[in-house]
């Protein structure tokens, strides 16, 4: 069924589980997320970014939302898993109405580049919109560094316990994304990967609802090996490793924001297929290595963050 991305966090924070919310463009990213979570009984939440609104509705966002809505529902009527589907970085007023107003089980509202005040109020006004249409809400403080699909953050700037209290006393915002360590993209880290659990227990303490990790991705050794044979060029690329999401899982993550990783895996499956078979044009045939990893790295993940079974 199609839920309110709350129902599945409040259970998964509730029993102390991880959810993948899985970043989708297309139809066929999707399909294979439906198809993962069918297979491990486990519930998702699927995101869009505003670009992949825009990108949906061939530059139209507010057509982009009506039809990532449509597709959504129709594979989530008929799967007996939970599936929401989430509005990622929000940056935009008019975006974020325009998902509100589409269906979407929930909005992220990113003021984070904002000072904290600044923060605050923004996502005051958008808690208080979407609450008044039954739409639960996500918010950051702190900030990531990498690229977030419009905007460059330059420096990790790690959340402030203190503040998450205060911001979430004052917003009531549903879920919140503490920065506490890990960036966007494929190259996550300079040296070891780390984050910072006490930041994330802290928080934890003072907010007392489901927490958000992003920039979870694993960028999977296995999947990048099968691209650079393949002719990508993925040299240095880092990511969080799994028993560092299982600790953050322990710590009081529950939603683990993945995209870079099904990114990764799909270009893997589609360079081996296309090198391998130069005779094949048929979309429906050439996906079909793409799809294979696609579904696996979320399999992996879904047994990693604890989420399969508990559908
Ligand atoms: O936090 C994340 C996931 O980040 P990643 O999958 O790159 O680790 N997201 O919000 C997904 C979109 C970010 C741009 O790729
Ligand atoms: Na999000
Ligand atoms: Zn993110």
């Amino acid at each position: 069924p199609y839920v309110d991305t709350k129902v599945i966090l409040e259970n998964a924070d509730k029993h102390g589980y991880g959810v993948p919310a899985l970043n989708i463009n297309n139809l066929e990213f999707l399909h294979y997320i439906i198809e993962a979570g069918i297979k491990m009984n486990s519930p998702v939440i699927i995101e869009t970014s505003q670009g992949a609104m825009k990108y949906a509705g061939n530059g139209d966002f507010r057509k982009g939302a009506e039809i990532f809505v449509k597709m959504v529902r129709t594979f989530a009527d008929e799967a007996n898993i939970p599936v929401a589907l989430h509005l990622d970085h929000g940056k935009s007023f008019e975006y974020i109405v325009a998902a509100i107003k589409a269906g979407y089980s929930s909005v992220m509202i990113d003021a984070s580049e904002h000072p904290f005040e600044e923060n605050m109020k923004i996502t005051k006004e958008i808690v208080k919109i979407a609450h008044a249409a039954g739409v639960s809400v996500e918010a950051e403080l702190g900030q990531l560094a990498g690229i977030e699909d419009e905007a460059v953050a330059a420096e990790n700037v790690l959340v402030d316990p203190e503040e998450a209290k205060i911001f979430v006393e004052e917003t009531d915002v549903d879920f919140l994304a503490p920065a506490v360590g890990t960036s966007h993209g494929a190259f996550k880290f300079k040296g070891a990967a780390k984050i910072d659990y006490d930041r994330i227990k802290k928080v934890k303490e003072y907010v007392k609802r489901p927490l958000v990790l992003h920039g979870a991705s694993s960028v999977v050794p296995e999947f990048v090996e099968i691209a650079e044979k393949h002719g990508a060029d993925f040299g240095g690329a880092k990511g969080v490793p799994a028993e560092i999401l299982k600790e953050a899982v322990k710590c009081g993550i529950n939603k683990v924001n993945t995209d870079t990783d099904l990114r990764i895996a799909f270009v893997a499956g589609l360079r081996e297929f296309l090198n391998g078979n130069p005779k094949e044009f048929d979309p429906r045939k050439y996906f079909k290595l793409a799809r294979e990893y696609t579904i696996k790295v979320i399999t992996d993940r879904m047994e990693v963050l604890g989420s399969a079974g508990k559908a």
